[in-house]
């Protein structure tokens, strides 16, 4: 009861999706979609007197056809944040492959570099923008893959303001520009949003167990709330539509969010930093240097090492399908610190030591993806196992160390 006695209303259905707005909307699009339907009857009727070679064409098919035109973009521009990074620059490779695939990439170079992306630069589907997304960004794209964020603990607990600021901030302007433009937007998250696991393999389901205010936090909860920004933009926003909706939605300037997550499990590969501090990356740096891997305590805790091609087209397989997710995306074999050293040693040199140091606080104990959700919604499954993986980086690190293999 209100305070003069009068019985107070229910407040209005706080659901976006049936609000008096809604409702008007509704007859919005469903005038556009009428609306549109003549456009495309014009549209036919001229293009058949227009060409008469078109004749043989029903106007059925003319009409799919323009609505292909219309709808579903032959070419597709393409953001990639964090491109000049690591996994980034792999995917950038990946995508500038299509001929119908326009790429920018956006990155601050504070892990990443030029250098990666050497190939591209000049190239006339390709574009480079030193941009930090803490800033917001206004771009006309297609898709956005939100890769921007360190991601070797050296790195993110270097600056972890920053880190958080990257995560946080950098979401919400990149799912800014997503809903501005109507684009869909990928987000790559981590298997660190598991923290030191109590469920083991990991699955999508399973909430984690991350300390919130420990060393790592800054990259692990950071990652968290990005998720959390991705479906909140995601439910307030976007509905999943489908296309003719979604481009009448887009017409008449209303927002649509289409999220993906990507749980990304340790990956490697050739253009990791050197200096990354990550394990596989120091202990081919140090096979090849002929210094002592070293082996955090107590050696025993796992990781599940996914082989960077392998994760790119995971990545893009989420992108184009139709699960928003999160879905891991990693290679389920798994090894312990000591482990993965004894391969290194035995494929890379043989007469290299390994010795043990200390660790660092809240080093997760095990990792081990469950990609169930994967292999059924993506048909996604990793191809290289880590023993076939590893010669290729030392390859690429030999080269950029100018260390040649001994004969
Ligand atoms: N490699 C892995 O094992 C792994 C595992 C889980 C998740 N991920 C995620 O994948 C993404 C790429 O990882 P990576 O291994 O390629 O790392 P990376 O450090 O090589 O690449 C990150 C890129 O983001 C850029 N960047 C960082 N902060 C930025 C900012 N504020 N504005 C613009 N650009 C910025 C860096 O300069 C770099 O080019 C990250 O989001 C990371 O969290 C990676
Ligand atoms: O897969 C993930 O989700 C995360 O994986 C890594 O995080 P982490 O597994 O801690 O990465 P590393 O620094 O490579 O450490 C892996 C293990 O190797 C050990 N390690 C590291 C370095 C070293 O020289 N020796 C060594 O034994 C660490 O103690 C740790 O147990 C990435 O760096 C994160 O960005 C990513 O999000």
């Amino acid at each position: 009861m209100a305070s003069n006695g009068q019985t107070t209303k229910p407040p209005p259905n706080p659901s976006p999706l049936r609000s008096a707005k809604f409702f008007q909307d509704r007859e919005k699009f469903d005038k556009n979609i009428e609306s549109s339907m003549d456009d495309h009857e014009n549209v036919v009727n001229s293009l058949s007197s227009s060409y008469s070679g078109l004749s043989i064409l029903s106007p059925e098919s003319l009409f799919l056809g323009f609505h292909k035109y219309v709808l579903f973009k032959a070419n597709m521009r393409i953001l990639v944040t964090g491109g000049a990074g690591f996994i980034g620059s792999h995917l950038v490779d990946r995508l500038m492959q299509n001929e119908k695939n326009e790429v920018i990439v956006a990155d601050n170079y504070f892990t990443g570099s030029k250098d990666n992306l050497k190939q591209w630069i000049g190239h006339p589907r390709f574009e480079l923008i030193r941009h930090d997304v803490t800033e917001p960004l206004l771009v006309e794209v297609d898709q956005i893959y939100h890769l921007a964020c360190p991601a070797s603990p050296i790195f993110y607990k270097y600056n972890p303001v920053k880190t958080i600021k990257t995560n946080v901030m950098g979401t919400l302007n990149m799912l800014g520009l997503a809903k501005r433009v109507g684009a869909r937007i990928l987000l790559t998250s981590t298997s660190e949003v598991y923290g030191d696991p109590l469920v083991h393999p990991q699955t999508e389901e399973y909430w984690g167990n991350v300390n919130p205010i420990g060393v790592r936090s800054c990259y692990d909860e950071g990652k968290r709330v990005a998720e959390t920004l991705m479906f909140d933009y995601h439910r307030q926003h976007g509905i999943e539509q489908c296309s003719l909706i979604k481009f009448l939605l887009s017409q008449n300037g209303e927002p649509t969010t289409e999220i993906r997550i990507a749980r990304i499990f340790n990956t490697y590969g050739p253009r990791m930093n050197i200096d990354d501090g990550r394990v596989v990356s120091n202990f081919i740096a140090q096979a090849i240097r002929d210094e002592p891997l070293t082996v955090q305590l107590p050696g025993t805790q796992t990781r599940s090492f996914c082989y960077v091609s392998d994760m790119v087209d995971g990545l893009i397989r989420l992108m184009e399908g139709n699960d928003t997710g999160p879905i891991n995306i990693g290679n389920p074999g798994e090894f312990t610190m000591l482990e993965l050293a004894e391969n290194v040693k035995e494929l890379i040199n043989p007469d290299v030591k390994i010795m043990t140091v200390e660790n660092t606080p809240d080093d997760p104990r095990q990792r081990k993806p469950d990609i169930t959700k994967a292999k059924e919604l993506l048909g996604w499954e990793p191809k290289i196992k880590l023993r076939d993986g590893l010669p290729f980086m030392e390859e690429d690190f030999r080269q950029r160390l100018g260390v040649p293999k001994k004969a």
